[in-house]
């Protein structure tokens, strides 16, 4: 009954609440409690979605919810098992537990656990096999998995026949696809080994047995003889592509010791290196997947030369020395034309990230300058729209924007060329490293984020109502070395296909921008309302686990900031002074505003420029807002992170 439901949420909060459950537990019914849903006198519904809670979930206390229905403890840290008396809530629909640290097999109480329909297990700490007895649950339409730490192949009889959603991305998965699964974009199934629909097809030699005599082979005489000589057969194939492949090897290896005397011979031409060494880097570059843009970056060597050189000599028209060399940066403005592309050519080069509108590089050029370069893919507009767009985005000149200094243009290649922003992006910063040796972000350098990101969207405004950013998100808003922001990547969103994946930004965009092409100056105070919110709740809004039945970051504070736990909605780093809540509340509301579903109803960027200000002078204001302890007051500081 009631008074049990009671005492269980109340042992569930003595576990692993800590101060976090503000309950008051003078009133006699939990069924006001935040968090708790009841239907006839019983509890039916609990959801404690990012309210820090942490520890083991102990047995014997959630089997009391006998009626519970609705489990949600997303983004949690909560460690351990899943606890076996779960078994007794057998009415247990949807079961939120992504984004915790829990361990262990994929627990075998959910098999006793028939009504499930949404189960999400990703971003924990799962391992073994995805069991096959996961088919018991009938009438399951959401199976989320992903970033896991599971093994093994997908039982190839797993089979929910209602299932609408399924992710197994990033576990170390590998072996085929089961039919039932093939269904579901690759997306489902990224970062694994897995093969086959609607991934590459597997090597065909996986799916066959091993011919063992004695088995198979007896049942069937005819079939015997031919596995043995398909097994001969196969023998002598082998043994013709090992001598082949040591053939060809030893050739190509005499062409090059000879191509390399002849060139040692000769003067070396620039535009010869390009042609003919920096070709084959290509396509190693065209192989190895860029790693992930939070990452920081690693040095892969890969050259831009490569990059550019495909472009010049991927042509079809020869590509030769005079060619390349007719072909020139196009430098803006007062912009020093320090280096040239035979510099960029030369420099070397490692993968940032990539994008939606291709993949950054930084290069370093030989006199030392350093620049990010970005190759664009999918540019499809005219070679005079192209130039006049970008000449747009080139003429724009403001202490938040991260200057464009040059382009290349040709039919197969489009470079663009900024300064190089070295503290790399706010999103590396805010979900980059949480671990030991991280300088927290507090409020001084939230709200000085904001404010810059604001003045920087602000000036791109108020070049035209047409003019808009297009693809605002953290990944976006760079850092100089002192820390001061820079927004980056405004007007491409006009320069390519509508065929760029639209998931990397889908978080940020609004309601009513249905192509990427189609934005407008609302559209972009949309994102940025989304953008203060990841500042402040420290969540990314691209987080695929925000996905509760489809909540994103805007809808996912309003429900909590409805359920009063204004306090609860912020990051952990900014729950440390309480000094300036009020204000970290107006800048929610402020978000919350930019948000807003219907266009109109958000304010110019104008209008949210001059609230950051009046919110950080306010601020400024208060005493202890500079002084306060676990302020940082050198900059410096989190680099250590
Ligand atoms: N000028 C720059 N200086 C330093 N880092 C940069 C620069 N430009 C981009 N980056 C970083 O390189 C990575 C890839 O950037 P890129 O802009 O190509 O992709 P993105 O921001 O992840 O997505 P999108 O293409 O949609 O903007 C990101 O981590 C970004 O922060």
């Amino acid at each position: 009954d009631l008074t049990s439901d009671r005492a269980a949420l109340l042992a569930l909060r003595a576990a692993v609440g800590g101060r976090t459950l503000l309950w008051n537990v003078n009133q006699q019914s939990p069924c006001s409690w935040a968090g708790v849903q009841c239907e006839s006198n019983r509890v039916t519904a609990l959801r404690l979605p990012g309210v820090a809670l942490s520890g083991d979930l102990p047995n014997g206390i959630l089997g009391n919810l006998t009626e519970l229905r609705t489990l949600s403890l997303r983004f949690n840290m909560l460690t351990g098992q899943i606890p076996s008396d779960l078994a007794l809530c057998t009415n247990m629909r949807n079961l939120y537990l992504q984004g915790n640290k829990f361990s262990g097999q994929i627990p075998e109480v959910l098999f006793s656990l028939p009504d499930l329909v949404r189960l999400n297990l990703a971003s924990n700490n799962f391992s073994g096999e995805i069991p096959l007895s996961l088919n018991n649950l009938t009438r399951l339409r959401t199976l989320f998995l992903e970033d896991n730490q599971l093994t093994g192949s997908i039982p190839a009889d797993l089979n929910f026949p209602k299932l609408e959603q399924f992710n197994v991305s990033n576990n170390q998965l590998n072996g085929s696809i089961p039919d039932s699964l093939q269904a579901f974009t690759t997306t489902s199934f990224l970062g694994t080994s897995l093969c086959g629909k609607p991934l590459k097809s597997c090597p065909e030699d996986i799916n066959l047995p091993p011919a063992e005599p004695g088995t198979g082979d007896q049942s069937n005489g005819n079939n015997g003889t031919e596995n043995k000589k398909k097994k001969k057969l196969s023998g002598a194939a082998v043994a013709g592509i090992v001598i082949g492949s040591v053939l060809g090897f030893l050739l190509i290896v005499a062409l090059v010791i000879l191509l390399c005397r002849r060139t040692r011979n000769k003067k070396t031409s620039r535009s010869m290196d390009i042609a003919t060494i920096k070709q084959p880097e290509t396509e190693l570059w065209a192989e190895k997947p860029a790693p992930e843009a939070e990452n920081g970056g690693v040095s892969n060597g890969y050259s831009v030369a490569a990059a550019a050189a495909a472009a010049m000599t991927g042509s079809g028209k020869g590509g030769g020395a005079a060619e390349a060399n007719a072909k020139k940066l196009v430098f803006f403005g007062n912009s020093a034309r320090v280096f040239d592309l035979e510099d960029l050519l030369r420099a070397s080069a490692e993968v940032l990230g990539k994008g939606t509108f291709g993949t950054a590089y930084k290069a370093v050029l030989e006199v030392g300058t350093v620049v990010a370069v970005k190759r664009l893919k999918d540019v499809n507009v005219s070679a005079k729209e192209f130039k006049e767009k970008i000449e747009a985005v080139g003429a724009m000149d403001h202490d938040s924007l991260v200057p464009l200094r040059a382009y290349y243009y040709s039919i197969d290649e489009k470079l663009l060329v900024y300064d190089y922003m070295p503290m790399g992006s706010l999103s590396a910063l805010l979900h980059g490293n949480k671990g030991a040796g991280r300088t927290p972000l507090n409020w001084q350098i939230r709200s000085a984020v904001a404010l810059g990101a604001a003045r920087g969207v602000e000036y791109i405004h108020s070049r035209g109502p047409m003019v808009s950013h297009g693809n605002i998100k953290s990944s976006n808003i760079l850092l100089t070395q002192s820390y001061e922001v820079r927004v980056s990547d405004f007007g491409l969103a006009h320069l390519v296909g509508p065929s760029t994946t639209p998931n990397r930004v889908a978080g940020y965009r609004a309601p009513e921008v249905t192509d990427p092409r189609k934005v407008s100056q609302k559209a972009d105070v949309y994102s940025f309302g989304v953008l203060l919110l990841e500042l402040l709740t420290g969540k990314a809004p691209t987080h695929a686990l925000l996905n509760e039945e489809g909540v994103d970051l805007p809808r996912w504070v309003q429900s909590i900031v409805r359920e009063e736990w204004n306090s609860e909605v912020f990051d952990l780093e900014l729950q440390r002074d309480p000094s300036v809540e009020e204000d970290m509340v107006k800048l929610l509301q402020l978000g919350i505003d930019c948000a807003a579903q219907y266009p109109n109803n958000r304010p110019s960027m104008s209008e949210v420029r001059i609230q950051i200000e009046e919110i950080i002078h306010t601020s400024g204001q208060k005493g202890q807002f500079l002084q306060a302890p676990d302020q940082i007051s050198n900059a410096d500081d989190f680099s250590s992170r």
